[in-house]
């Protein structure tokens, strides 16, 4: 006797949906008649990825996740173009609005949600839209061709999506946002505000605590007008003001529905034998919105369908990335502190980093990053272990906790990981779908893994995730990394921009950005100072430096202080003062009121909570060259007494030190860079923590290289041993030299060198003539510097333009 297949019929041809049948297809293949109505007229499609086609990283054939093909194969019934409008639950059947009919015997509704549309008059007029479908985005860019200013309302994760999109096809797009800062709903107000002025450098706009009355135009909106009584133009206007799950077929069925369709642990509803899941599901009381909890709700159903024993599901933790390039944002768990938990934070103005995570009883709940997102895999795979990082705090937040991911535990945390573990949420790729690809399919690059299986396909938060993978199950084999854009601005590397520059006599950043095709055609802060460091490093001479192009503190020649009050720190050779500069220090301090003078780490006087327009003003009175606490350059010599006192020094430390610093003052590099030089192996300048650390032996000096004492403290290694002061001065230029041609902007020496590796550095130096021809090049550069303070003392159109900017344009790099 044939066995009649149980009729199942998914209403909704979306992400949740499809990803059930998906995993019922595997789990209990042909146990199923399957039919689908699908309301929009496209086989299943990466909605994520709509932001992407927007601003021109993916095109729309690219985010087809399941084709035509792909419904024939696997015997199912499609019907796109059909709404369903109706489940009669006593004859077994639905009925789309064309009028198809299919029964069933049991239903998954996935119909997702619909943007909220602000109910504004003028909300009905052409122009006005949402930002959900392919439909939305096609008109988007349609728009883009005809009109040239674009409103965006809502300053979430949609609407800065839509608006970078907007900005890349052209318009000039404001965001209107009825918080007081963007992306509450992800971030604090610290990110929040880094998060905006980096916008704004990419040129967005923004009108922040507006609430919009009407939106203006006769038959075409042509802009909004807000309750304060201002306007705001737009001939294009985009409602991103959050989503409503989509429950009215439910309703009409008599379904219990709250906000979203309620469902049990096992995602069925009220109704026997009519499932729910995604956006419009409705589970202990939370209604998800983004795509890694609706694909487990999918696999807990597909499970529970196949009749495949399953715990069901209990609700999860969730992380997002705001996808706009040039911007790294990440936000995961609960993030904002409530009694009871604790929060520590890091923000380093400079790097244009932030990072705060959230502590409850000892466990990690919920994490903010900003600048720097590297981390975000991990601490989120550790806020879903909810396991005990008491003790270890510290470490996490300065990201030296070097295994997050589970060696301090035993074992590393990707290798305990069940093969059914999800390592791409946005995807809903496994640890073991991730495995095969590596060692069935050969895919041993992070780009064939993308390729193979679509994981970091999407946001790329779980990037570091799949490139631990690679590590683990391709170990020695590992191919050509992926190639990395030096920012999402462009796919070029470092190496690549440096060779381009020299092969075609690139002269400024906007030449560079031109030719090499760049994305984002105004740049973002990790690419603008990087290139104008990289042509200053290349043409010493004919390059003119782009102060707008340099990081506020090197605008500015001192560092900006939390209350915005900046710090003067004065060059003081090796360490040594004398009782006349004492004297001048302390005058200054006294007549411009200095509130605190303090002695540095690297042996310099640093006076405190000094108001900009005094700046210019104390430079010319203390007469003092700058010491460059400030920029990406060398910072301090550090020198220990040396055998001129101590009765263990061996050689002239101070000397030594001073003669180095005086060579290589105002030296522009990659990244700071600070040097030490000590009497003895006892080391009291701490010269092996330095990014070159000097030390003197008997009858000659130790070059130890690669060292940092900040975040990530890292012990020298030895370079070299030599004898005279000449040849370490002669190894020390060569060697800075060749970390300024060839290590990326904002790398460490301690990074470089852990990159490169030391073989490298020492092969590189070996030959004598290599050394000279490097010293050469050193020493034209630093021929061309000149004392920043003195030339604003001395120029007044610089001082004049110095006291006229504003507050706020400080802020910005
Ligand atoms: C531009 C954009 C970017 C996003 N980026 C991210 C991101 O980076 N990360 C993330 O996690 N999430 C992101 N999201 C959210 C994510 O796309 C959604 O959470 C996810 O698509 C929801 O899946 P779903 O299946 O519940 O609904 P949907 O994918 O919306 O699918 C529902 C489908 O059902 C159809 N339908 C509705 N009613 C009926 C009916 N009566 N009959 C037949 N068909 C019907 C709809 O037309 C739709 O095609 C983004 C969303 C957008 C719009
Ligand atoms: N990268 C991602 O993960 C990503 C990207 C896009 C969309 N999504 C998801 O898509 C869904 C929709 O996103 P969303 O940003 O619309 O929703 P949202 O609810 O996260 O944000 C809406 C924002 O609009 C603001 N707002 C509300 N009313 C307003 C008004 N009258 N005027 C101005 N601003 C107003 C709110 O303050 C809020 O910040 C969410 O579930 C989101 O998680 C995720
Ligand atoms: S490093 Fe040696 S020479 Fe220098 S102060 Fe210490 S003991 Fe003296
Ligand atoms: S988690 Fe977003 S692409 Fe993998």
């Amino acid at each position: 006797m044939a066995i009649t297949k149980k009729k199942l019929v998914l209403i909704g041809n979306g992400m949740a949906g499809v990803r059930a049948i998906e995993h019922l297809l595997k789990l209990s293949p042909g146990s199923y008649d399957i039919t689908i109505f699908g309301a929009e007229p496209h086989p299943n499609y990466n909605r994520i990825m709509l932001s992407s086609v927007l601003a021109g990283g993916a095109d729309m054939q690219e985010i087809v996740i399941n084709d035509w093909d792909w419904y024939k194969e696997n015997n199912i019934t499609l019907h796109t173009g059909h709404r369903v409008t109706k489940i009669n639950t006593e004859r077994k059947k639905v009925t789309s609005h064309l009028g198809i009919e299919a029964a069933y015997d049991a239903i998954i509704i996935a119909t997702g949600s619909n943007p909220f549309m602000l109910p504004l008059p003028g909300a009905d007029k052409e122009g006005v839209i949402a930002f959900r479908d392919i439909h939305d985005c096609e008109v988007m860019i349609d728009a883009s061709k005809k009109y040239k200013k674009a409103v965006v309302i809502g300053g979430g994760l949609l609407g800065l999506e839509a608006a970078r999109g907007l900005l890349h096809l052209g318009m000039e797009v404001t965001v209107v946002h009825i918080n007081r800062y963007l992306m509450e709903r992800q971030l604090d107000e610290a990110a929040s505000r880094m998060l905006q002025r980096e916008l704004e450098l990419q040129g967005m706009k923004f009108l922040l605590q507006k609430s919009t009355t009407s939106i203006k135009g006769k038959r075409r909106a042509t802009g909004l007008a807000f309750t304060d009584g201002t306007e705001v133009d737009g001939d294009l206007v985009v409602m991103a003001v959050g989503i409503r799950p989509n429950v009215e077929l439910a309703r009409g069925a008599g379904i219990d529905v709250n906000r979203g369709i309620v469902v049990d642990d096992f995602m069925q509803t009220s109704v026997s034998g009519i499932y729910a899941v995604g956006e419009c599901a409705e589970h202990r009381g939370i209604g998800y919105g983004l795509v890694a909890p609706l694909y487990e709700q999918g696999a807990v159903l597909a499970k529970h369908l196949a009749g495949v024993e399953t715990a069901g599901y209990t609700g999860s933790v969730t992380s997002t990335k705001l996808k706009v390039s040039g911007v790294d944002v990440f936000s995961a768990g609960r993030f904002e502190e409530s009694p009871g938990t604790r929060a520590l934070k890091i923000q380093d103005e400079l790097a244009g980093t932030y990072k705060k995570i959230v502590i409850q009883d000892g466990k990690l709940i919920g994490a903010v990053l900003f600048g720097d997102t590297s981390d975000g895999a991990e601490l989120f795979a550790s806020i879903k272990k909810g396991e005990s990082v008491a003790g270890r705090e510290k470490e996490i937040l300065l990201g030296i906790s070097s295994d997050l991911l589970g060696q301090s535990s035993g074992g590393n945390r990707l290798e305990a990981m069940g093969e059914d573990e999800i390592i791409c949420g946005c995807n809903g790729v496994s640890k073991g779908t991730i495995a095969e690809a590596i060692m069935t399919k050969g895919c041993n690059t992070a780009q064939a893994i993308k390729s193979c299986t679509k994981a970091s396909a999407s946001c790329g938060g779980c990037k570091p995730l799949v490139e631990g993978l690679l590590t683990l199950y391709a170990g020695d084999s590992l191919g050509e990394q992926v190639k990395e854009g030096i920012c999402g601005c462009t796919s070029h590397s470092r190496d690549e921009i440096v060779d381009g520059i020299t092969k075609m006599r690139l002269m400024s950043t906007k030449e560079v950005m031109n030719v090499l095709g760049w994305r984002n055609p105004e740049g973002c802060t990790k690419c603008r100072p990087a290139l104008n460091y990289y042509l200053g490093m290349l043409y010493p001479e004919e390059y003119v430096d782009e102060k707008e192009s340099r990081i506020t503190n090197e605008r500015y020649h001192a560092n900006i202080q939390k209350d915005g009050t900046y710090s003067v720190v004065p060059r003081i050779y090796g360490g040594v003062t004398s009782p006349a500069d004492l004297k001048k220090i302390a005058e200054v301090a006294e007549k411009f009121e200095v509130p605190m003078v303090k002695f540095t780490g690297g042996q310099r006087i640093d006076l405190l909570g000094v108001k900009k327009e005094n700046l210019p003003k104390i430079w010319a009175e203390l007469d003092m060259p700058s010491g460059h606490a400030y920029g990406k350059t060398l910072r301090t010599v550090k020198t220990c007494v040396g055998n001129t006192f101590c009765r263990f020094g061996t050689q002239d430390s101070i000397g030594m030190g001073i003669r180095m610093e005086k060579a290589f003052e105002r030296l522009n590099t990659p990244a700071k860079v600070k040097l030490a030089v000590s009497g003895c192996p006892r080391n009291c300048a701490e010269s092996t923590i330095k990014d070159l650390g000097v030390i003197a032996i008997d009858g000659g000096w130790e070059l130890h290289v690669g060292g940092n004492g900040g975040i990530k403290v890292k012990a020298t290694e030895l370079l070299t041993i030599v004898k005279t002061e000449d040849e370490v001065m002669e190894w020390s230029s060569a060697y800075l030299q060749l970390y300024r041609e060839h290590a990326q902007w904002n790398e460490r020496t301690a990074q470089w060198i852990e990159r490169v590796g030391l073989d490298y550095v020492k092969k590189a130096l070996e030959k004598r003539e290599d050394r000279l021809a490097l010293m050469a090049r050193i020493e034209k550069t630093l021929s061309l510097t000149t004392d920043p303070w003195k030339q604003i003392v001395e120029t007044a159109e610089l001082r004049k333009n110095f006291e006229h900017l504003t507050g706020e344009q400080s802020m910005q790099i």
